[in-house]
């Protein structure tokens, strides 16, 4: 069957991308020439520019979608033959409307065959993140018979039980705040960023009950009015309010920040912060040793072998998700199922498999296409939020595992339909063709009995539905490629399939194209150019505080500051560094206002004579 569907997409011979293909010329590639579908793209690879612009004319897309939109039947043969159900979770992946050929999956046979074996020594406890000399381990966390030492499995199933017990003790009331009325705690505040916060922030929006025992709320940036916000939000609760300190390593300047913030909090309001804190971290990290010196709450554990972005199904999306009542274990069970589905080594019955393939396909194998991710479910609305950490941080690549330059990467954006469709989707059927859609339906729309007709035989879920097809059929029209997962119900359940899906699909894919999926290197860049940042911004102010303590005061120009902080480079910063200080009145300016850079002369508002001599 699959010989004559070939035949419906191309009668030319199929594509294996190459990473020889340079990703720098894919984009008028892919624009120019690779209208769907995609195998009118060459076989002989590295492409040129003009060799493919020549494909580009041999195969009309106009035909190539007026042949697809006439055969139905082939299309429902294709729909069948590609269709992946895992029976116990009730979730299905259709991959039809993605136009790879049964000779690009022969040609991706052996790659995969690579990438599964990779998977399979990377569970049983291989250095998989060579880069940091670690192991990868989230499978363990659902299913620690797979952990490779029996103290690793000791460790995961006691952290378990502890998160388990103490949540119980939390919701009972067992364990209580120690002053406020109500006696229990009614409030979670969580604070910690990236995968310290985005997993927690998807788990709570697509499970929290309606009326979950605590509530959570989220400081996840260093933003001063962000964080006041979430703290007036919470007002006199703030007595009965958990703070769970989230951080693998520790020391991110920002959950510090968001800690330092709330701990002033407390103080004014004549709160012991001790008594209401927990962290979760690492074990000696600064954070560990904080929470231990100061005798806080509790303390769960995070291990140098599961990342930030896959720690969901540790302490860190575990206990935040038991606290809101909602059953960890059966995500666990959720991820673990899906993880013995994903482990198969037949392409077609392995969904992460499919799902990687496909991403390879519909981005040539360097991201040349960017997934944008539609939940038709309000619940399921930062799936895409969660997914573009996993993803991008993952898949985000300079240098593959041999050191060679790659660039790699999958953008992902998204948030929810049938929303978007009144907002980007304009673009996606009719503009620029540089993506391919991942549908994520659901099947139940409302709890049983609760459903009615607003007009005869229709429901408002029939609207969702019917915009969700609607919307998958007008772009495959268009020649726009999507791919539909399809769950029965948003339960932990799913939703824990739902990650582990998609952490080995990043996974498989990353073995695929040769990067270690497991480090990020390029985060740290930014972190340190903002360190220095703030030393600069300190030199200033010795500087400033030097001129103003002078009598008369020294008012100083842009250029006297860099000339005196040694770094007349850095003048455009020093800039930026007295306008920001301004705004929130930290420096007086004495001439000249911020707008017009070079007429202003700057010194402080007080001389602090101890700054002189420190
Ligand atoms: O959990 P933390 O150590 O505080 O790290 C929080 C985040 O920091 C960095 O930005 C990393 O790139 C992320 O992967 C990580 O999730």
């Amino acid at each position: 069957m699959m010989a004559s569907l070939s035949g419906l997409y191309s009668s030319s011979p199929s594509l294996k991308p190459s990473k020889n293909l340079s990703f720098k010329a894919l984009p008028a590639l892919s624009r120019d020439s690779f209208s769907f579908p995609h195998t009118s793209r060459p076989t002989n690879l590295p492409l040129t520019l003009s060799s493919a612009r020549s494909v580009a004319r041999d195969i009309s897309h106009a035909d190539s979608k007026k042949e697809l939109l006439k055969d139905p039947d082939a299309l429902w043969k294709r729909y069948l033959d590609w269709f992946y159900q895992q029976k116990e979770l009730g979730l299905y992946l259709d991959i039809s409307r993605v136009g790879f050929t049964d000779e690009f999956v022969a040609e991706m046979e052996p790659r995969f065959q690579a990438a599964f074996k990779a998977m399979e020594d990377l569970e049983k406890g291989s250095i998989a993140n060579p880069d940091e000399g670690r192991m990868v381990g989230h499978y363990w966390l659902r299913n620690s018979k797979l952990a490779p030492k029996p103290t690793l499995k000791t460790l995961i199933e006691n952290t378990l039980d502890s998160i388990c017990a103490f949540s119980d003790d939390i919701i009972s009331g067992k364990i209580k705040p120690p002053s406020s009325p109500e006696g229990r705690f009614t409030q979670i505040l969580s604070v910690g960023i990236g995968g310290s916060a985005l997993g927690p922030q998807f788990v709570a929006e697509a499970l929290a009950p309606d009326n979950p025992p605590l509530k959570i709320r989220f400081i996840d940036n260093t933003d001063p009015a962000g964080i006041d916000h979430q703290i007036a939000q919470l007002g006199p609760e703030l007595a009965s309010t958990l703070v769970i300190v989230i951080s693998k390593s520790g020391g991110t300047p920002e959950t510090r920040n968001g800690l330092l913030e709330v701990q002033k909090a407390f103080r004014e309001a004549g709160l012991n912060f001790a008594k209401q804190g927990v962290a979760i971290t690492q074990e000696n990290s600064l954070l560990d040793n904080t929470a231990r010196i100061e005798g806080w709450l509790a303390r769960f554990p995070m291990y140098d072998w599961v990342g930030g972005r896959t720690s969901i199904m540790s302490a860190v999306g575990l206990l935040p998700a038991a606290l809101q009542g909602i059953n960890v274990r059966e995500m666990l069970t959720g991820a673990a199922l899906m993880d013995e589905a994903t482990r198969t080594t037949s392409i077609k019955n392995n969904p992460a498999a499919l799902l990687a393939m496909c991403w390879y396909w519909a981005s040539n194998g360097v991201g040349s296409k960017d997934m944008v991710v539609l939940p038709y479910k309000d619940s399921l609305l930062l799936f895409s939020r969660y997914l573009q950490q996993l993803v991008m941080e993952s898949l985000g690549k300079e240098f593959d595992l041999d050191g060679n330059t790659v660039n790699q990467g999958l953008t992902v954006y998204g948030n929810k339909g049938s929303t978007d469709q009144h907002a980007y989707i304009q673009q996606l059927r009719d503009g620029v063709h540089n993506f391919f859609a991942t549908f994520i339906e659901v099947l139940r729309d409302r709890p049983p009995g609760h459903d009615w007709e607003l007009e005869p035989g229709v429901t408002c879920g029939d609207y969702l539905f019917g915009m969700l097809q609607g919307t998958r059929s007008a772009l495959y029209a268009n020649g726009r490629e999507s791919i539909s997962v399809t769950i029965e119900e948003v339960t932990p359940r799913s939703v824990g399939a739902l990650i582990a899906l998609y952490e080995r699909a990043v996974g498989l894919y990353a073995s695929i194209v040769n990067i270690n999926a497991y480090h990020q290197p390029g985060v740290e860049a930014g972190k340190k150019a903002a360190a220095e940042v703030l030393a600069l911004q300190k030199r200033v102010l010795s500087v400033l505080n030097e001129a103003t303590c002078k009598d008369p005061v020294e008012p100083l120009t842009l250029e006297e500051i860099a000339d005196r902080c040694h770094a007349p480079e850095e003048i455009e910063m020093i800039y930026k560094i007295i306008a920001h200080m301004s705004a929130n009145d930290r420096v007086l300016i004495a001439e000249g206002n911020c707008g017009s850079p070079r007429s202003i002369k700057v010194y402080l508002g007080e001389c602090n004579v101890d700054d002189l001599y420190a």
